[in-house]
């Protein structure tokens, strides 16, 4: 099995560097190697003899352009490079390597981009420090309109390492090596849009030193989790599954929790109820068969269905309405301390009131499963929480004021634990935005919570199964499909 990928920010890789460097490899070497690997990269894009044009900054990603300009110089290419600022202003180890380069450093107001079978984007990397103006935003523009393929060094320039957001105008790559392990910005939108394809090289740092820097960001591949997901041993029994509840809403809205529990149930959970109000038992009984009912009214039927310890995991908030009685069931389901998972209404309901779950959530394991309008309206007096650029901090944020896992939902969906641990789901597909996508997510998180999955992972896992399902769908996808292609997807993570 291998390990998950860690992420690294442009703070913690800068610290991974110097630490190279202490561990004895040169920062130069360190700068040569991340070059030949781009030099490297455009020639499998481009055969010998080809034209190619590095367009170089006045940083150090500038100097990994200037050993990939030598380097394919070497190996047969017409090279030319162009360059934001005077070469005499070049510092550390891009003024060395700046000096094995022998052709011609033109102005990168005279860069031929026309003429290029592959440009080079060595303009800014990590140390993109303010948005993009002048000479280096024209420089931009004019390369994206070139329509020539687009190589970007570590990360498309213009696009802000930490957050993935645009610094006033960003390359668009085709492809994008990066060093040593992926930046944020390559997973999180609109990054990963202006990202392409990306490739990783290795110039030799090595994972203990990425884990002693990063450590806490992580790629949401199977190799987080996958050891946790439970299997069925010869002699187990229903109830070792775990019994997953969900709260239905009333007569007329009562499919979301029916999605919820069929997930629930096509995860694993050995058993699974639908908790419905009185009004909407008839409705709900006519559409279920493995799924059980029981007839619940309000937080005073949801506390008289809990004394019931086998129910171990609860799902709150899909169709359930946005009103006190529903703050009133997350209080009962709080103080039941059973695995929680709260999504739409149940978090909606809190909008402005997010000062009442400070700290509510750290006695059970509880996953909130907000998309961006909810965990908008939830902490819409916590600036704090909102603020932040990065979609990273603030999931950690409210994760760290509420003690829950919060999953914050997307085409770049994060997960964030209250333990500083944050994973990048990057398998989805644009189909999953339809109508009770998001009531199947919860139901497989809570299913797996049933399950004994630690919050942490049962929402990662949740998140990349749920896309890889829609995924595999594609066209046409209705989240009545995605349950029912959860098997699939578990029989090639459980082979
Ligand atoms: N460290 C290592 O060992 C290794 C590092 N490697 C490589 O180094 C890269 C990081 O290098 P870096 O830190 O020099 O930052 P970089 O992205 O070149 O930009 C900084 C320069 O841009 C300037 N500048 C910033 N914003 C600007 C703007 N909007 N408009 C105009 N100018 C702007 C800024 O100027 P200043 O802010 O000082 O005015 C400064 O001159 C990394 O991505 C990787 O490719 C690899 O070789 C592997 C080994
Ligand atoms: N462009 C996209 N790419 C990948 N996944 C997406 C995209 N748009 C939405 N999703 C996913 O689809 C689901 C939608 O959930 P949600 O907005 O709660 O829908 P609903 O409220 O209809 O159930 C989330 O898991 C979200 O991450
Ligand atoms: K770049």
């Amino acid at each position: 099995m291998t390990a998950p990928e860690l992420i690294l920010t442009p703070t913690e890789m800068k610290k991974a560097d110097l630490e190279a460097v202490a561990s004895g490899i040169p920062g130069v070497e360190l700068m040569r190697r991340a070059g030949r690997a781009v030099a490297d990269s455009a020639e499998k894009i481009v055969s010998r003899g080809g034209t190619i044009l590095v367009v170089a900054g006045p940083g150090q990603n500038g100097g990994d352009g200037f050993v990939a300009a030598t380097v394919l110089a070497e190996r047969g290419y017409r090279v030319s490079l162009s360059l934001l600022g005077e070469p005499d202003r070049l510092t550390g180890d891009s003024a060395l390597v700046a000096r094995d380069w022998k052709g011609q450093v033109q102005r990168v107001e005279d860069a031929a981009f026309h003429e290029a079978d592959l440009v080079i984007d060595a303009l800014f990397g990590t140390g993109l420090s303010r948005d993009l103006d002048g000479a280096a935003r024209h420089a931009v523009d004019r390369m994206n309109g070139s329509g020539r393929p687009i190589l970007a060094v570590d990360l498309p320039s213009g696009i802000d390492g930490e957050t993935g957001t645009v610094r006033g105008i960003a390359v668009k790559a085709g492809r994008t090596i990066t060093f040593a392990a992926r930046k944020p910005c390559h997973l999180l939108m609109p990054g990963r849009a202006f990202s392409g394809s990306i490739e990783v090289a290795d110039i030799g740092i090595g994972r203990e030193i990425l884990s002693a820097m990063g450590g806490r960001l992580f790629g949401n591949d199977p190799a987080l989790w996958l050891p946790t997901l439970p299997k069925p041993g010869l002699s187990s029994h229903k109830y070792e599954r775990g019994h997953t509840l969900v709260a239905s809403g009333g007569a007329t809205r009562t499919g979301a929790a029916r999605l919820a529990a069929r997930a629930a149930l096509r995860i694993g959970s050995g058993l699974v109820t639908v908790a419905s109000p009185p009004e909407a038992i008839g409705v709900t009984a006519a559409h279920l068969t493995a799924i059980m009912l029981k007839g619940c009214d309000g937080p005073e039927g949801l506390h008289a269905i809990l004394q019931d310890p086998r129910l171990n995991a609860l799902v709150l908030g899909p169709a359930l309405g946005v009103h006190a009685n529903t703050r009133a069931m997350v209080a009962v389901a709080v103080h039941a301390r059973r695995s929680l998972v709260l999504d739409a209404d149940a978090l909606t309901s809190f909008e402005g009131l997010a000062s009442e779950l400070h700290g509510a959530f750290r006695h059970a394991p509880t996953v909130l499963t907000p998309h961006d309008g909810e965990f908008n309206r939830m902490f819409k007096d916590h600036p704090d929480i909102l603020d932040p650029e990065s979609k990273i901090e603030r999931a950690r944020r409210a994760a760290t004021y509420t003690g829950a896992v919060v999953l914050l939902k997307g085409a770049d969906t994060v997960v964030a634990s209250p333990d500083g641990r944050a994973a990048i789901n990057e398998n989805g597909t644009p189909y999953l935005a339809t109508a009770g996508s998001g009531d199947t997510l919860c139901g497989l998180i809570a299913g797996l919570m049933a399950q004994n999955l630690p919050a942490f992972e049962a929402a990662c896992a949740g998140a990349w199964i749920h896309a890889e399902a829609g995924a595999r769908f594609g066209p046409g996808l209705i989240s009545e499909d995605l349950a029912e292609l959860v098997p699939g997807v578990l029989r090639d993570l459980l082979r």
